[in-house]
């Protein structure tokens, strides 16, 4: 077998040319065996299986660098990178990581997770280069999807000015994780279409250099006839405009047109766009016949693509959100769904179908949407803006310059909010509590089960005063039976889930029903615990927490968050604020560090979550507390 001689690109280029072929085909075949068992992003890497070979057949890893945008797609180049033995243990805890990671190959020079970054760390590293004095090349793969976040069009701004010497690949599968949209993804289908503008380019540039031109009174002239041409051929060479030299569009998946190409790209001077043409999940029938379902994918059968049946249980927060905004959008004709490109993972599709004129997918682009629901709002329309915790860091000036500073009644339903598991560090939903709370005329929630979940998305889009905040985690729901009715949870009141003596454990939003089972192992050690579901982190229910210390409990504090300024601290500010320095207050959050992949309860027991650790700890600060 090719593929296992391959424990380093050296071994790569020693292969014929020839072989190149069958080494895509042994790829294909080990890709979509192993995934079948370990899950993964398998359809975008179906789809760069050739790219990643010319790319490290022709350039010289890890001198040459490849920044991988998004970097889902970087499997084959692990492949490649000699990782292969460790695929078994791909996304999994202590395993091989999902994306590029420095810590597990020289060859992994650009960390990513989050889309659209390429263009820019290129920038930087071409711009690095020279400074330095040395000669490398620089190569940036995005897909069309990426292209569309505004970093990325911020970068091809920059890097057209510039001028350096760099490669954009630019991996145009006309998918994102559901169909790109948008009118960037409109025009590359306008290149895609014409095929020939690539050779009558090339044909218009051989003739216009037979005449002589540079140093005579025409040369200026003559320049701007030839980039006048360019325009006739096709309508609007963007890229070109833009101070790129545009290669393409060429058949991503034909190894010698590859070649080809990528050879002219890296002796072309200054910045360079390879448009390829790929198909996801090229060469296995399921993924390409459902890319959308393939994006990412659990494990499956490999004959049939069926993906392994979920093992029951309560339905998943995500889902719940989806129904309910179905319900409500039914109720209030005001409201509105806005999702950057994640329509799929938010449960937002069969919305999408009911309400196609309520639906906004923006593409990759977290900032617009956060501005274009500030936009929204200002009309009296209500804008759920649908949004995954991680990606929600991205907007954040819009959720604060344009959304809080206004005042706008915009409803930001925060999904995957807490530990994401297999996707790791990346996408850790983990820091919206603080950087939410900080800001002035937010209001911001975490429902205990799922029933709470409709009942505070209703409240939300009732609220009207200004920006509220739902978030939710990816997992299951807790099983509790769904009202038929709506209710309004009153803004800033916690609800006490059981009561109890010796201390109180205030649990935000997923930590209740920790909580609960935390309660139920301290009972058996002779401490009673009340639980406190505190439902908000902003306002906080000062009440109860003063009610707690006047009963001198100590409290402690629960959450699925970062330590560093999310619920625990707002207590203890609380406290702080109205100069009380003796209240008894324990912070249980996630510590100071980036928690890698692996499932959901590993990274609870990872950071000492899970109910027989609280229990542990609690029984340690209760006794403490007794001994002072
Ligand atoms: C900032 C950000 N927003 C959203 C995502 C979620 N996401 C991951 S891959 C992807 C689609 C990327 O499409 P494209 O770049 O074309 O790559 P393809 O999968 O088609 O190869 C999206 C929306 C992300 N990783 N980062
Ligand atoms: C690479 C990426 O950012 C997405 O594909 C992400 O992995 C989706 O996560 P979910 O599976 O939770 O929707
Ligand atoms: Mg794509």
């Amino acid at each position: 077998m090719l593929l296992e001689q391959m424990q380093s690109p050296d071994d790569l280029k020693k292969l014929p040319v020839e072989e190149l072929p069958k080494l895509a085909e042994e790829i294909r075949q080990f890709l979509i065996e192993s995934l079948s068992k370990t899950g993964g992003h398998l359809a975008s890497n179906l789809g760069v299986i050739e790219l990643t070979i010319a790319l490290h057949y022709l350039f010289d890893s890890p001198k040459d660098k490849f920044l991988w945008d998004v970097g889902h797609q970087a499997y084959v180049h692990k492949l490649l990178t000699g990782r292969m033995d460790l695929f078994p243990t791909l996304r999994q805890y202590k395993g091989l990581c999902g994306f590029p990671k420095m810590s597990e190959s020289e060859h992994d020079v650009w960390e990513t997770g989050h889309s659209s970054t390429s263009l820019s760390g290129a920038m930087g590293m071409a711009a690095a280069r020279d400074l330095k004095g040395e000669d490398n090349k620089v190569v940036a793969i995005i897909g069309d999807g990426a292209l569309t976040g505004g970093m990325a069009l911020e970068a091809l701004n920059h890097i057209g000015e510039e001028k350096k010497d760099l490669i954009v690949v630019l991996n145009d599968n006309e998918m994102s994780i559901s169909p790109n949209v948008g009118a960037l993804h409109n025009y590359l289908g306008r290149l895609r279409t014409n095929k020939t503008y690539s050779k009558t380019k090339h044909d218009l540039e051989s003739l216009i250099k037979k005449i002589p031109s540079v140093g005579t009174p025409f040369a200026h002239l003559l320049e701007r006839v030839k980039d006048s041409l360019k325009f006739l051929v096709v309508d609007g060479v963007l890229f070109e405009t833009l101070g790129f030299t545009y290669l393409g569009p060429i058949d991503g998946h034909n190894l010698t047109d590859l070649m080809e190409c990528l050879r002219q790209a890296a002796h072309t001077k200054g910045p360079v766009l390879v448009h390829i043409v790929t198909r996801k999940g090229n060469g296995y029938q399921p993924a390409e016949e459902d890319q959308v379902n393939y994006h990412g994918v659990g494990t499956y059968k490999i004959e049939s693509g069926a993906f392994a049946k979920k093992s029951g249980g309560p339905v998943a927060y995500p889902a719940v959100f989806g129904e309910t905004m179905i319900k409500l959008a039914e109720e209030n004709p005001k409201i509105v769904a806005i999702s950057p490109a994640m329509l799929t993972g938010s449960k937002l599709e069969k919305f999408q179908r009911r309400f196609p004129d309520r639906t906004f997918d923006v593409g990759i682009a977290e900032q617009h949407a956060g501005t274009f629901a500030a936009g929204i709002a200002t009309q009296g329309v209500i804008p759920v803006f649908s949004i995954y915790s991680t990606f929600l860091q991205r907007a954040y000036d819009q959720v604060v310059h344009d959304i809080c500073r206004q005042n706008l009644h915009v409803v930001f339903a925060i999904d995957r909010a807490g530990f994401v598991g297999e996707d790791g560090e990346t996408h850790q939903g983990i820091y919206d509590i603080g950087f939410m709370r900080s800001q002035p005329n937010m209001v911001m929630m975490m429902p205990k089960d799922e029933n709470e979940l409709q009942h505070m998305l209703y409240t939300a889009t009732e609220y009207g005063k200004g920006p509220i905040a739902v978030r939710y985690s990816k997992a299951n729901g807790t099983g509790v039976q769904m009202d038929e009715e709506f209710k309004l949870i009153p803004i800033g009141k916690s609800e006490t889930v059981q009561d109890g003596e010796d201390v109180a454990l205030v649990a935000f939003g997923s930590m209740v029903e920790p909580a609960i089972q935390t309660a139920e192992l301290l009972q058996k050690q002779g401490i009673s615990a009340k639980v406190v579901n505190a439902r908000f982190v902003k306002p906080l229910d000062e009440e109860m927490l003063l009610s707690l210390y006047h009963d001198q409990m100590p409290i402690v504090t629960m959450e699925e968050g970062a330590l560093q300024g999310g619920f625990g601290s707002a207590v203890l500010e609380f406290f702080a604020q109205r100069e009380i320095y003796d209240a008894k207050v324990k912070l249980l959050a996630i510590p100071d560090y980036f928690v890698e992949h692996g499932s959901m309860a590993q990274q609870m027991e990872e950071v000492g979550l899970t109910p027989p650790q609280i229990a542990d700890q609690v029984t340690r600060f209760v006794k403490k507390k007794q001994e002072v």
